[in-house]
């Protein structure tokens, strides 16, 4: 008698992702629809809708132009929404600041002319990190590399001539801005001295690995062109 297998095919990792894709594009969609509805009402909550926008449009677009510009390193993180526990809660810290200064002082939350100077900084926070990422191309990557890739070279035109660091510039006046959007003091201190520490950081490690992959050219590439980053120097050279 024959026997028959059934041999059982479990969905592969990408395979389980693909829905997760969709629905977190759909929410973003879906709260940038909302975000531009309060926009254009004369709600006391009309700046809330500005940020809300940008919000999720930055954090679509983090997924779609990493999709366009280094497939390979596509991911559902590209979306960058689970960046960090800490990032989870400095947003979540500024949505309750901006409703308790709501029913405290409303008319707080009503100067258009403070919100949208801090418009302007996010949108061009937004358009320098996007110019860096579409500069940079497959060398860009969420996940900071400690391993030279053979296709990897050191990019130093367009936005890269300006600063070494681009695309943490524009978040980091990117983060500054969506706080001054929603007239937070308190979250525009806590932000701007939390983002501050995090680049620092975080130009520092990146620097290391990129003096380690490409040696002499780095370290005069890092010569004529600074970080961007206001007091950031990154890592120090011994002569
Ligand atoms: C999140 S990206 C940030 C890039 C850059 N720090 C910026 O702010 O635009 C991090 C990756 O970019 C790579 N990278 C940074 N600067 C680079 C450059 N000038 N040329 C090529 N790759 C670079 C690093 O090796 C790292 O893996």
């Amino acid at each position: 008698m024959q026997s028959v297998y059934f041999i059982k095919e479990y969905p592969t990792w990408s395979q389980l992702a693909e829905p997760m894709v969709a629905i977190r594009g759909a929410f973003l969609g879906f709260a940038f629809g909302c975000g531009a509805l309060l926009s254009v009402t004369q709600s006391p909550w009309k700046h809330f809708g500005w940020y809300v926008c940008s919000l999720s449009f930055f954090h679509y677009s983090e997924y779609l132009v990493t999709a366009a510009n280094n497939p390979k390193s596509l991911s559902l993180d590209s979306y960058l929404l689970n960046h960090s526990v800490e990032y989870t809660l400095a947003a979540v810290s500024s949505w309750l600041e901006f409703t308790i200064e709501r029913m405290l002082f409303p008319g707080m939350k009503q100067i258009t002319w403070l919100s949208a100077i801090g418009l302007i900084m996010v949108l061009i926070g937004e358009l320098l990190r996007k110019c860096a990422m579409l500069t940079a191309g497959s060398n860009f990557n969420h996940i900071v590399q400690n391993e030279k890739s053979e296709s990897h070279t050191l990019v130093t035109s367009g936005v890269y001539s300006w600063f070494r660091h681009p695309s943490y510039v524009g978040w980091f006046y990117w983060s500054i801005g969506t706080q001054i959007l929603l007239c937070n003091p308190v979250c525009l201190i806590g932000y701007t001295l939390a983002s501050w520490r995090f680049f620092r950081e975080r130009v520092e490690e990146e620097e290391y690995s990129l003096i380690h992959f490409f040696g002499e050219q780095y370290l005069e590439y890092k010569k004529i062109v600074p970080t961007g980053l206001p007091f950031i120097k990154g890592v120090k050279v011994e002569p």
